[in-house]
């Protein structure tokens, strides 16, 4: 690694979480200060050793860096990566000398074995990786070919869309699972009802919200729920036993992410709003 020591968060047990107070619970589960001016930074989390990164090129063409604690030559050696371009300039992501090109909201799918990574443009992005035990080819997914999917109700302030990138029907990988979810004018929850999935962590990346507003973060066990309060661009851990939901302050967009024993949207447990404690 270069310039900034990787940020490593240990996995968490579910009894544990009563015992964490505010700072306890951001320190072990809120990732912020992910992007910055010409860096590429890493979190990388214990929960199914998911890796997220905040990639801001400005002007530059950066190298995914290869962390120590990867023990590894070049970083998807053993990993695959979905990168997603939040920001609203285009990007362009080499791969061993392959330009792609993403404009926003477009994912690209990088196999496990790819040697060079770097990223070049006037944008942001987003990465996060899991580790992968066979190859899938290096793929691009446009904002179309996500397959959207409208959820919730305006009535209930939930109206949105889930655009889903990688997953079993989508661009092909070992585990990860990648998408966005986008928020209708005037709604400010996401994923409620809420549900965990006992089969996979996930992470959750909160942007295009205004820097003075903030997202309300649920989490924990269904019935020992606790709070976050995040800013645009934080990113939350959720473990497999917790559930992950938020109302806004104001519309956001989200990147979701997930990675364990299967790569079916669908696996998970709903939680009845009534169950929740
Ligand atoms: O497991 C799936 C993830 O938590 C998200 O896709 C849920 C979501 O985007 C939503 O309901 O708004
Ligand atoms: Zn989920």
């Amino acid at each position: 690694m270069t310039d900034h020591d990787l940020d490593v968060r240990h996995a968490i047990a579910p009894d544990q979480l009563p015992l964490f107070d505010t700072t306890d619970l951001r320190d072990r589960f809120v990732v912020t200060d992910l992007f910055a001016d010409g860096e590429v930074r890493l979190c990388y989390s214990m929960a199914d050793r998911l890796v997220i990164g905040g990639v801001v090129p400005g002007g530059k063409t950066l190298e995914l860096p290869v962390p120590d604690e990867l023990r590894a030559e070049n970083f998807c050696d053993r990993r695959e990566v979905g990168v997603v371009n939040i920001g609203e300039g285009e990007a362009t992501v080499s791969c061993d000398g392959e330009e792609f090109k993403l404009t926003n909201q477009e994912v690209l799918y990088i196999s496990r074995g790819t040697r060079k990574v770097t990223f070049a443009g006037d944008t942001r992005l987003y990465l996060v990786s899991a580790p992968a035990h066979a190859e899938h080819p290096t793929v691009k997914v446009t904002k179309d070919e996500a397959a959207p999917v409208a959820l919730g109700d305006i009535k209930n302030s939930n109206e949105r869309t889930i655009y889903k990138y990688i997953h079993d029907e989508g661009a092909k990988s070992c585990q990860l699972v990648m998408g966005v979810t986008v928020l209708a004018e005037g709604s400010m929850w996401n994923t409620m009802p809420a549900h965990v999935h006992a089969r996979r962590s996930e992470i959750y990346l909160y942007f295009n919200l205004p820097e003075d507003h903030r997202v309300v973060h649920l989490m924990g066990e269904p019935e020992e729920t606790r709070h976050v309060i995040l800013a645009n661009e934080d990113a939350v851990i959720s473990p497999p036993w917790s559930i992950h939901a938020g109302m806004g302050t104001a519309a956001y967009t989200f990147v979701w992410a997930m990675a364990g024993e299967n790569t079916d949207y669908a696996d998970c447990e709903q939680q009845p709003i009534t169950s929740l404690r």
